[in-house]
């Protein structure tokens, strides 16, 4: 039991004798050894930038304190999204063999410092930003976790490259995730993005432009900034998910709606059998109709509405 932001129960450490000989007993930590790898474990940078930082720990499992219920939303967030791709795609940890999961809060808060609006995985571990409360309140909601740690998913099987199209697709795999495990909407970063604005979000997968980035090809951004558009580019691919998963007709091309389910499952099995280090849109298109034909037949509806909606976006 936890003291959860959001109350989704997971195994945290209580102090038992059964605990790794440099936790000490009595204290409780973030540090889950229930579901296959040998930790999933959640610290505290305390506004420094070293890495992993320190435990966050409490001595009744009451963990209610601000920094660290920001501490418990990045831990409970991490076990749900491993359950989501143990669950659902079979994938045991984001490396599929098991691999232990660190996350780190409150990273490069420096005192009177502006605060951190950002969270990466950085190749080892996932690290999250307090925010500035402006821009940023902490960002720790699911959403976000769970777009950190598919990209540690791709880097562990597409490996697809974080720049120009090949990143742009990296990131849009990260935001379709993101919606698949952050089930009630099509948005990213809605609870975290601009806290004195109710109602928005960093990214809509449902409307790409409401944050800035382009819903089809012929718009896509081709200059250099943010690695060539990673983060703007996405959008394209991202309406692409969002119209095989609620339909509807785009640009006068129409789409039948085949559910997350169907669309959770054929971008997953693109992205770790098909996509490669440098798969650009057209590749992606050719993926991902690639794993429908697998899953469901080459002239299956699920094939015809990746179709149709690559086709709307202007891709293929
Ligand atoms: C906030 C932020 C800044 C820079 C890169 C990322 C990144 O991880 O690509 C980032 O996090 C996100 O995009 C998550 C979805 C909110
Ligand atoms: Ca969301
Ligand atoms: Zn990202």
């Amino acid at each position: 039991v936890d003291g959860s932001a959001n109350g989704t129960g997971t195994t945290l450490y209580a102090g038992t004798t059964s605990i790794p000989t440099f936790l000490s007993q009595g204290t409780y930590y973030l540090y889950d050894t229930t579901r296959g790898p040998d930790y999933i474990r959640t610290l505290s940078a305390n506004g420094q930038n070293t890495l992993p930082g320190s435990y966050v720990t409490d001595a009744d499992n009451n963990f209610s304190a601000s920094n660290q219920r920001i501490a418990v939303s990045a831990h409970t967030g991490a076990v749900q999204v491993f359950d989501y791709f143990k669950g659902t795609h079979g994938r045991s940890s984001y490396d599929g063999n098991n691999a232990s999961i660190t996350s780190t809060v409150s990273y490069d808060d420096v005192p009177g410092g502006d605060g951190y609006n950002n969270a990466f995985w950085n190749g080892q571990q996932m690290v999250y930003g307090d925010g500035d409360g402006r821009t940023f309140s902490p960002l720790v909601e699911l959403d976000i976790v769970a777009h950190e740690l598919t990209h540690a998913v791709t880097g562990a099987s597409a490996g697809l490259i974080y720049q120009n199209e090949s990143g742009a697709l990296n990131e849009a795999v990260s935001d379709i995730f993101a919606v698949m495990v952050d089930r009630d909407d099509y948005r990213v970063g809605e609870e975290s993005y601009t806290p004195g604005t109710s109602g928005d979000a960093l990214r809509y997968l449902d409307d790409p432009p409401a944050g800035d980035q382009p819903d089809h090809y012929a718009d896509r951004y081709v200059g250099s900034q943010d690695n060539g558009g990673v983060h703007i580019n996405s959008g394209i691919a991202n309406k692409q998910a969002y119209l095989m998963m609620a339909g509807g007709t785009f640009r006068g091309q129409s789409v039948q709606s085949v559910g997350r389910g169907v669309t959770e499952k054929v971008w997953y099995r693109a992205l770790t059998r098909y996509f490669t280090a440098s798969t650009n849109f057209a590749g992606a298109r050719e993926g991902t109709l690639q794993a429908a034909a697998d899953l469901y037949g080459a002239g299956s509806s699920q094939a015809r509405a990746v179709a149709d909606a690559w086709a709307a976006v202007g891709v293929g």
